[in-house]
């Protein structure tokens, strides 16, 4: 146990609030140690979690919380301490069907066969069978259809489970897992792709199952969330239980303490303008479309010049950032990195052109999971290397060292697999492979998502230097935090970019423009 370590009991919760009344927990873990060669990843952790709750877990990247989870799914033994479930022990690890009748976690990245429907999803390894054994589909579907209208989930179940929006990808998995007989559901990170009316519907959703009796642990970076959806948090530092109290006896300057272990201060929100228009522009869009994706794009990011591209998910700003680094192609209109054309839908010409980007699934397009962060890091500037193409590994390694250093990713050395790094830090090391060739232009798509808030104020602080340093930046997201720093903000509606902000505006000025609401009508 930690020196700061204190647990507030949740207050019983009122008789008239609809909620179970409290019985025995219906998970707690005590003393879980969990070690993965040198690292300790959980050392005496703890949670307690009672019926009905929607308990917040939250933490810096690697606190240990994806950890606790494997553990409270049966993914992982832990090499000390116990996991109960209403009481009793938890079951064999071998025993699946045991864990999934008690719990069941949400990840980020879907479970789902993307080429099965929705119902062989839903009954994955347990069709009903008719005479002879066969496959009952008609079966299948039936109870598909009777499962979904249970949980109210409207989804068409002979719909190819590929076509299903994250939003709509969720409840099904939600679905699946009632199904199993758990009501207690984990969240991992659940709103990390989805827009603010998704997400305001996937928490009436929650809300409804909490009142169904179902519990949930929410796993979550967006404090302003814990404090609308869950009733009680616990932190975790460094592997450890800190704390664990009822939301609303925390500030927000409270719980980033307990996560930090550190007083909060404030990003300094304005910066300097070091916008150099002596030089070619870093990126001049014109009348760029793209099917009815987005259509008549057209905008400049200056030298040393940060500008925000914001919007919904289906705005469209995600696909305009991604043609500007060749990830997709346009199909009118042009794209001019430092004065240079490079040909569209190529990546590579983007490269060379001098963009540098963090594309907006590091999990696909950021990395490759399995190789060291000095391969990582260093696979967009080959040229760097050696000559004639020959790799150095004194070089490579140099260099990698050098941006472990600069980006202060927190590793035993550049020889570790990307896959063993906590979120934060794996996107560092996407960062340093954007900025490894001193690009002219930094494309950033959603550059803090899942990062926790210490490692989000060092990325945006690396991108501001970098800024500084004369490079421009676009900054593709709709995440506040991410497009303070801007000099402005562009914003895309429905395809089309419908306003421009400068700087200086407020938060409700920059949500209600990506709502395409207008504020002065
Ligand atoms: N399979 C593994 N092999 C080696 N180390 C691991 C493994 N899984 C986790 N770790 C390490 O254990 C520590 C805890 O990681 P964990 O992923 O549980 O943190 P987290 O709080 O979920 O972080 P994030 O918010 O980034 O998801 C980290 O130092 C991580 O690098």
């Amino acid at each position: 146990m930690s020196d700061g370590e204190r647990t507030v009991t949740p207050a019983p919760a009122p008789a008239d609030d609809g909620r179970a009344p409290a019985g025995p927990p219906v998970v707690e873990a005590t003393g879980i140690v969990k070690r993965f060669g040198p690292t300790v990843a959980l050392d005496g952790a703890r949670i307690t979690i009672r019926p009905g709750e929607t308990h917040a877990l939250v933490g810096r990247n690697g606190a240990g919380k994806s950890t606790l989870v494997s553990v409270l799914t049966g993914l992982h033994a832990p090499d000390e301490g116990t996991v109960t479930f209403g009481g009793a022990p938890a079951p064999r690890l071998s025993d699946r069907d045991a864990w999934r009748r008690r719990v069941a976690c949400v990840y980020q990245k879907s479970t789902i066969i993307p080429t099965l429907t929705v119902a062989e999803n839903l009954f994955l390894n347990r069709h009903p069978h008719g005479p002879n054994r066969l496959i009952s589909w008609t079966g299948v579907r039936r109870r598909a259809q009777e499962l979904l209208s249970t949980w109210s989930v409207d989804v068409d179940p002979q719909a190819p489970a590929g076509d299903l929006s994250v939003e709509q990808r969720q409840f099904v998995e939600i679905a699946r897992a009632l199904s199993f007989g758990a009501r207690f559901i984990i969240l991992d990170e659940p709103t990390a792709q989805l827009d603010g009316a998704a997400i305001e519907r996937l928490f009436d959703r929650i809300r409804d199952l909490q009142r169904q009796g179902v519990t949930f642990l929410f796993i979550s970076h967006h404090l302003q969330e814990v404090y609308e959806i869950c009733d009680v948090v616990t932190v975790f530092r460094d592997a450890a239980h800190i704390v664990t109290a009822p939301v609303a006896q925390f500030s927000r300057t409270e719980l980033v303490a307990a996560m930090t272990g550190e007083a909060a201060a404030d990003r300094q929100q304005e910066r300097p303008s070091s916008v150099d228009h002596a030089t070619a522009p870093a990126l001049a869009v014109h009348a760029l479309g793209s099917g009815d994706v987005y259509a008549d794009v057209s905008f400049q990011v200056g030298a040393g010049e940060i500008v925000g591209l914001a919007g919904a998910a289906a705005s469209g700003r995600t696909e305009v950032a991604e043609t500007v680094v060749g990830l997709r192609a346009a199909a009118t209109g042009d794209v001019q990195i430092a004065g240079r054309r490079p040909r569209s839908g190529s990546v590579p010409a983007a490269l060379a052109a001098g963009a540098g980007f963090v594309p907006q699934d590091r999990h696909h397009q950021g990395f490759v999971p399995d190789m060291s962060i000095a391969d990582n890091a260093t696979l967009s500037v080959p040229k760097r290397l050696g000559k004639n193409g020959f790799l150095s590994r004194g070089r490579r390694d140099r260099l990698a060292a050098g941006m472990i250093e600069k980006l202060a990713i927190k590793t035993p050395g550049p020889d570790l697999p990307v896959s063993a790094l906590s979120g934060g830090n794996q996107q560092k090391v996407v960062m340093a492979r954007a900025l490894a060739d001193d690009p002219r232009l930094l494309v950033l798509i959603s550059p803090t998502a899942g990062v926790d808030v210490r490692s989000k104020e060092f990325l945006l602080g690396k991108v501001e230097e970098t800024a500084d340093s004369g490079t421009g930046v676009l900054i593709a997201s709709d995440e506040i935090d991410d497009l303070r720093m801007c000099d402005r903000v562009l914003v895309m509606f429905q395809g089309r970019v419908t306003t421009e902000i400068a700087r200086g505006w407020h938060d409700h000025d920059l949500v209600a423009a990506m709502e395409g609401v207008d504020l002065n009508a």
